[in-house]
């Protein structure tokens, strides 16, 4: 079964192929964001990325949970405005999930020897 992001993800494709063959829908946003070009893209990252920090150091869940989606979504565009497929990024999480105990051990300086 497909996850919301996955579902998501294939919508921003489409949207993509529609950009690329001058098939833009008018009030498509994220062909707005494809037509603008990376720098846009990677701008607005950062946006909703400062956004849901802010969100966060607030104590504002309802907020945060918006932010996370609006800084998902800008990610995702961004992924399929430079090739990257969902299944590409997923495979990278699923190849970290089989390792265990993923805690990298503190190094201890000391500093006077
Ligand atoms: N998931 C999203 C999604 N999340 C956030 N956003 C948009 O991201 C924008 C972020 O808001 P901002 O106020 O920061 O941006 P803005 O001021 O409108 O625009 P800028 O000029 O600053 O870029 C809003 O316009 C939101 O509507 C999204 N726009 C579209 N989607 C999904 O993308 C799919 C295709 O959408 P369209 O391409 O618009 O048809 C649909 O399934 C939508 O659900």
């Amino acid at each position: 079964m497909m996850t919301v992001y996955q579902e998501i993800f294939e919508v921003l494709k489409a949207r993509k192929e529609q950009f690329d063959k001058g098939e833009a829908p008018e009030k498509s946003y994220t062909c707005y964001l494809y037509q603008q070009g990376v720098d846009k893209i990677c701008k607005k990252v950062g946006e909703e990325a400062a956004e849901t920090i802010i969100a966060a150091k607030n104590g504002d869940n309802d907020e945060l949970k918006n932010e996370i989606n609006d800084l998902l979504y800008h990610v995702m565009v961004l992924a399929v405005n430079q090739g990257l497929d969902w299944a590409d990024v997923e495979k990278v999480l699923d190849e970290r999930n089989e390792k265990i105990g993923n805690l990298k051990q503190f190094k201890t300086v000391d500093k006077n020897t």
